[in-house]
């Protein structure tokens, strides 16, 4: 019988990667979503409840039935702007639902979690490679939450013997190879799938926030990494707590910076297709540049990414956005480019 673990926001971008990768290393993801931003036909790989994190019964309820064996910790509120005009929700729903979420599991004896934090808890930490020894200044309440999460996780190991990997994400990107599953939110705000959409013709905004960054060409500087590398860092987190690890943080970068317009050249070799590159005003809250040091997630957890070279990253996101908005297709030349 198939090891079963609940993935919380299963049904969201990186919580169904997950999902698929859990099933291809033989578990069966069991999906607590309540949809909020989430899609139903992301849900392939095992059972689906609908519901809340914050209802600590139905998570009890949910990890006996199935049989839990540990959590994957997706559900979240997630876009920095908005956590900065409404931190209400983003403290209620990361902060609050996370401690019924874990009240669930307590209840039903379940010791073991992988929690999605981020590189939002270093804030702007100036331009060198970021490490998990870092200062951390979260400069919005999203990132403050997930900070606010991961000393939650800690003080539940010395009271509960709740064990826990947070793993810090830097730019999640790209998509499945067969464009499966990817990256659909409304509103959008992420770079890649706004350059994309508005080469479909979706969007009619798109602009570079900010050309006047102390980089060299001007724009901010990501570290983008791809989806399926940060499945499987949780698919390898998991193991590392089943196989006696308690307690662990860790930065998952690809290790590389790139800056926005960097991007977008590329987007343009891989479809073909020219972008129009207006320069608008900065984003509240951008810093200048985030880029991962990973060598303790290589080291620990034996991690390395494979699919995050920045051509593979567009072309499974330009698959994608060409399946998910049903727009004409582009050019031959464009994909094999
Ligand atoms: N996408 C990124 O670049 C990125 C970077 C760093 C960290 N993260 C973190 O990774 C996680 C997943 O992000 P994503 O980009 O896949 O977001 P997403 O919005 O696609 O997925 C979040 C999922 O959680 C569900 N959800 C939200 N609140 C819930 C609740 N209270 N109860 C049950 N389900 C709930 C939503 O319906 C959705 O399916 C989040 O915790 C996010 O903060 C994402
Ligand atoms: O239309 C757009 C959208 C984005 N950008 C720029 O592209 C870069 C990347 O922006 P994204 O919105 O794609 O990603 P962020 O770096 O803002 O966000 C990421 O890092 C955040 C922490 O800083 C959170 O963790 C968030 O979930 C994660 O996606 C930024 O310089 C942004 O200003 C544009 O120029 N135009």
């Amino acid at each position: 019988m198939k090891t079963a673990i609940l993935v919380t926001g299963g049904a969201g971008y990186v919580g169904s990667h997950a999902c698929k990768a859990l099933a291809a290393a033989g578990y069966l993801p069991v999906v607590l979503d309540n949809f909020s931003t989430g899609h139903a036909d992301f849900v392939r790989w095992g059972p689906q409840v609908k519901g809340d994190i914050a209802d600590s019964a139905l998570v009890a309820e949910t990890i006996t039935r199935h049989g839990c064996a540990g959590v994957m910790h997706f559900a979240a509120a997630s876009l920095v702007g908005e956590s900065v005009s409404n931190p209400g929700l983003y403290y209620a729903n990361n902060v609050g639902g996370t401690l019924g979420l874990l009240e669930g599991m307590r209840q039903a004896g379940c010791r073991s979690i992988v929690f999605s934090s981020t590189c939002a808890i270093y804030g702007d930490p100036g331009t060198g490679p970021i490490t998990e020894a870092t200062a951390q200044a979260p400069i919005s309440p999203y990132g403050a939450s997930k900070q606010m999460v991961e000393r939650v996780l800690r003080d539940f190991h010395t009271a509960h013997g709740l064990n826990s990997i947070c793993l810090r994400y830097f730019n999640a990107c790209g998509a499945s190879e067969d464009a499966e599953i990817g990256e659909m939110r409304d509103p959008e705000t992420h770079l890649i799938p706004r350059a994309m959409m508005s080469l479909l013709g979706r969007i009619r905004d798109f602009a570079v926030h900010g050309s006047d960054y102390p980089t060299a060409d001007g724009t901010a500087i990501r570290d983008y990494i791809h989806v399926r590398d940060l499945a499987q860092a949780h698919v390898l987190a998991l193991g590392a707590l089943f196989g006696g690890k308690k307690l662990g943080a860790y930065n998952l970068g690809s290790g590389r910076g790139a800056s926005v317009l960097e991007v977008l050249n590329e987007i343009e070799r891989v479809t073909g297709r020219p972008m129009a590159k207006v320069s608008g005003a900065r984003r509240a809250g951008d810093p200048p540049v985030l880029v991962a040091d990973g060598a303790l997630a290589r080291q620990e957890l034996g991690f390395t990414t494979r699919h995050s070279a920045m051509s593979r990253i567009i072309e499974s996101s330009w698959r994608w956005h060409l399946k998910a908005h049903g727009a004409a297709a582009a050019p031959q030349a464009a994909l094999a480019a």
